[in-house]
């Protein structure tokens, strides 16, 4: 009976209660649980495996650009970011709210890596999350353009409930892209967040966008619910290049 009873949980696609009955059967009779504790064990063992499979999904779908962790994130003075920075991004709130953050700074002093480091937490978190780079990122609108799946692009990154835009004003962009990204943020406007990583201040980002109209709507939808974090500090690039040499 347990036999059967394993094979139709694995069936049913229940594979955390399987391997935590298999595991109880592995136990000596007398150390089994009774009808109600061995329910409650089994039921919790297939949410965890349930939480754990799809925040393996959300990691993997992400595209995030490192593989680091909050625990990798630096906070100090001389980067200007702070330990209670990282405190209020670490609460997951923000997200369910919609702000956003931006994070800016000279090349090299971290702003992807700390972007991907709540990427990950989001996703551990249980919130699907998409990270482009602006290049990328207009690559699949030409690409949903062409295929004509823009509609269907447009749904999927709704879904996300946090959007990474890196790079964003590195170069330069075009209208139809100006237009996708205005209809992107009202999409998300207080429903979901997203952070967006740039070079330049945010103060040149209405010149940047170089269409005064697209440009005040663009602003509008990010910047008044932002979490704003302005690194500093040389390139953590040449530091690595110095060590290795
Ligand atoms: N806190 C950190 N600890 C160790 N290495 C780091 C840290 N932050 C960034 N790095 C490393 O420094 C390099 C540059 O980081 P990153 O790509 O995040 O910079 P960036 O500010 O986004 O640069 P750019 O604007 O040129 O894209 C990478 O190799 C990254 O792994």
């Amino acid at each position: 009976m347990t036999t059967s009873s394993l094979s139709s949980l694995r069936e049913l696609k229940l594979a955390g209660m399987a391997s935590a009955y298999e595991a109880i059967l592995s136990t000596p009779m007398d150390k089994h649980p009774e009808a109600h504790e061995l329910i409650a064990r089994l039921v919790d063992a297939e949410r965890q495996n349930r939480t754990h499979r799809r925040m393996e999904m959300y990691l993997r779908l992400s595209k995030l650009r490192y593989a680091v962790t909050l625990q990798d994130v630096d906070c100090s003075p001389t980067r200007n970011f702070s330990k209670q920075q990282l405190s209020v991004l670490s609460d997951i709130a923000w997200i369910g709210r919609g702000e956003n953050v931006l994070i800016t700074g000279s090349t090299g002093c971290g702003k992807s890596h700390l972007a991907c480091a709540l990427g990950n937490h989001a996703c551990t978190m249980g919130q699907r999350t998409l990270y482009f780079n602006m290049n990328r990122f207009c690559e699949q609108i030409a690409v949903a353009k062409a295929e004509g799946s823009v509609i269907k692009w447009l749904d999927r990154l709704k879904k996300a409930r946090l959007l990474i835009l890196d790079d964003f004003g590195l170069q330069p962009i075009t209208h139809p892209v100006k237009l996708l990204l205005l209809q992107i943020l009202e999409d998300r406007y207080e429903r979901a967040a997203t952070i967006i990583v740039s070079q330049l201040p945010v103060g040149k980002w209405h010149e940047y966008i170089d269409e005064p109209t697209v440009a005040d709507a663009i602003l509008d939808r990010i910047i008044p619910k932002a979490h704003r974090v302005e690194l500093k500090g040389k390139s953590l690039r040449k530091r690595s290049e110095n060590l290795s040499s």
